[in-house]
């Protein structure tokens, strides 16, 4: 049995807009394992981002818990133990134009997370660690002292992803990294980060709007409606097997290669009223091993029997 990186219960983010409170994440449970991919998949506003930014400690949650091997990330926690934190687990954004400080050069994008948890004892060992991030990104030393607006969105990506391993984590949460890419750079990246992820035995958590990429690079799938996860399972059994009805609606909506399948193929919209659930709360439930789904206790005798 792999090792469990993270372990989140019950994990609650509730916003009070002050019109009403946003339950944008109402209870997650699941585990990450270390080395592994985790997806995280499922259409605007359900709370993605959100449960990412909590995982992580940028917001405090609501109410759950985050396990980073074994220590509660939330909670009361002294200054020195959230830089810990902070260190093991770093976050690569959507937008790479948004995300990267114009007025800051390359070098000093890169070299932010070494400065502050100071990790190199000289300027010489500063650049020397920023000259080897940019190698391993793909890109080169002549690029560290230039600004974000001379760097393409792939290019650009790549730098946010070196520094993000400047600091040496563990974790990973690479919100939507590919969505604002050209297609052609998409698979470039993916690509890179699972080689990063392979030399540098790096956990992600993947956040993605829809199902088409995000199979080439997750080892599980978790899929997310309103706030919870309706579905978990490996890639493959999530692809094959689809369980709840909203997974089959994400998937009916990935565009096939294929021009006569895709014009003559059914898109599947889901409808939550669906269910009949009679007022009992849809609980997840493991229906094969490892392939969990949100349904009732008649939904799973049908699924199981
Ligand atoms: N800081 C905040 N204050 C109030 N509401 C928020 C805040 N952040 C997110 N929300 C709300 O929480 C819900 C979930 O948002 P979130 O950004 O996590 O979803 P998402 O699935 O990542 O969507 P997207 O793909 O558009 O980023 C949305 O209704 C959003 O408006």
């Amino acid at each position: 049995m792999a090792e469990k990186l993270l372990e989140i219960k019950n994990l609650k983010q509730h916003f009070d807009t002050g019109k009403g409170v946003i339950k944008a994440v109402d209870g997650l449970t699941f585990d990450i394992y270390k080395g592994e991919t985790l997806g995280l998949v499922g259409e605007s506003g359900c709370g993605k981002s959100t449960t990412g930014r909590t995982i992580i400690r940028l917001y405090d949650a609501t109410d759950g818990e985050v396990l980073f091997n074994g220590e509660n990330v939330h909670g009361r926690k002294s200054k020195a133990e959230l830089k810990k934190f902070n260190r093991k687990m770093q976050m690569i954004f959507q937008d790479p134009y948004a995300s990267l400080n114009p007025r800051m050069t390359v070098a000093d994008i890169i070299a932010e997370g070494i400065d502050i948890h100071g990790l190199a004892k000289t300027k010489q060992e500063r650049m020397n660690k920023v000259y080897s991030l940019l190698e391993t990104v793909g890109l080169n030393r002549e690029h560290a002292n230039r600004y974000p607006h001379e760097f393409s969105g792939g290019q650009r990506q790549r730098i946010g992803i070196a520094r993000a391993l400047a600091v040496e984590p563990d974790f990973i949460i690479a919100d939507e990294p590919i969505s604002a890419l050209d297609v052609s750079i998409q698979a470039q990246v993916v690509n890179l980060m699972k080689k990063l992820q392979r030399e540098h035995g790096l956990t992600y958590l993947f956040i993605a709007h829809d199902l088409s990429m995000v199979k080439y690079i997750s080892d599980r799938i978790g899929v997310m409606y309103r706030g919870k996860i309706v579905e978990l399972a490996t890639s493959e059994e999530l692809y094959r097997n689809p369980l709840h009805p909203y997974t089959k609606a994400l998937l009916s909506a990935i565009p096939l290669p294929d021009p006569d399948t895709e014009r003559t193929r059914t898109r599947q919209v889901y409808d939550a009223n669906e269910h009949n659930y009679n007022g009992e709360e849809p609980q997840l439930r493991e229906v094969t091993p490892g392939h969990y789904v949100s349904c009732s206790e008649a939904e799973f005798k049908q699924m199981t029997k």
